[in-house]
């Protein structure tokens, strides 16, 4: 197995009397494509906040390669190579395709953005819309600018917060090729409601449920799994 290149331990995050993330564990290995599912309110956009320094942990510890990242804030995870992709707000829609990645590339470091803008632009095939403004690009395209935006800073971990949410079925094809291409040097972290893309696209899976670890398996494992069926997969929320 990979070696783990981000772990959390007992990580918690309650919201008042809102246990949102309740001493969860959990690695992410070097190279995995790891989705992370649960059913709505399961925790997962705040885990993943915890993870990407957003939102500060309550207690509990998250270590990047071995080391206490706990306590660091947001910006200075991004240049230790966790890349969070924002939600679509993120994109500043009068701004060039180009400027948007070029920002991204600014927090994150201060070498020449020309060429490292657009190779990322070339790895979700926007290279030829650079100019464009972003607000006039489609929903899909401007999902695909988010995720040049995060790997224009080349992170070694990329996190994405249902990246999939209102792609076109053939949009959603090509973001699994994407997401394919970018692995094993870029480790990957998906927060995913599509069970098709998950199923197809993780090598491992983690379920959440009422802020708390349920499981962590292959996809073989996660749909065998009694608790999970009951939780999640069987359930109301399958739909989700
Ligand atoms: N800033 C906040 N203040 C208060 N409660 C919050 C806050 N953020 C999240 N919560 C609550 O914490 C719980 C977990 O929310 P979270 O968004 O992490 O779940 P989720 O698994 O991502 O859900 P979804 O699949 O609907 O996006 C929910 O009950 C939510 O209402």
């Amino acid at each position: 197995m990979a070696a783990v290149i981000l772990s959390a331990r007992a990580l918690t995050r309650h919201f008042g009397g809102l246990r949102a993330v309740d001493g969860v564990d959990f690695d992410l290995h070097q190279g995995d494509i790891h989705a992370l599912i649960g059913p709505n309110g399961a925790g997962k956009t705040t885990f993943v906040g915890l993870l990407s320094g957003r939102i500060p942990a309550q207690s509990g510890t998250i270590t990047l390669a071995g080391e206490d990242i706990t306590r660091l804030p947001a910006h200075a995870r991004v240049r230790k190579g966790i890349a969070y992709t924002f939600q679509i707000t993120s994109v500043y829609p009068r701004l060039s395709v180009f400027d948007n990645v070029a920002l991204a590339v600014q927090q994150g470091t201060d070498r020449d953005l020309g060429p490292a803008v657009m190779a990322a632009l070339s790895r979700v095939n926007l290279a030829d819309r650079a100019e464009q403004t972003a607000g006039t690009l489609s929903y899909g395209h401007q999902r695909l600018l988010e995720m040049g935006m995060g790997l224009a800073l080349r992170p070694r971990i990329l996190i994405l917060d249902e990246p999939t949410q209102g792609l076109a079925s053939g949009e959603i094809a090509n973001f699994k090729a994407l997401i394919r291409s970018l692995v094993p040097e870029t480790t990957v972290l998906l927060i995913e409601h599509n069970m098709d893309v998950v199923m197809d696209l993780a090598t491992r899976i983690t379920v959440l449920n009422l802020g708390q670890h349920l499981a962590t398996g292959t996809a073989a494992e996660i749909r065998a799994n009694p608790a999970v069926q009951d939780a999640y997969l069987g359930g109301h929320h399958a739909a989700d």
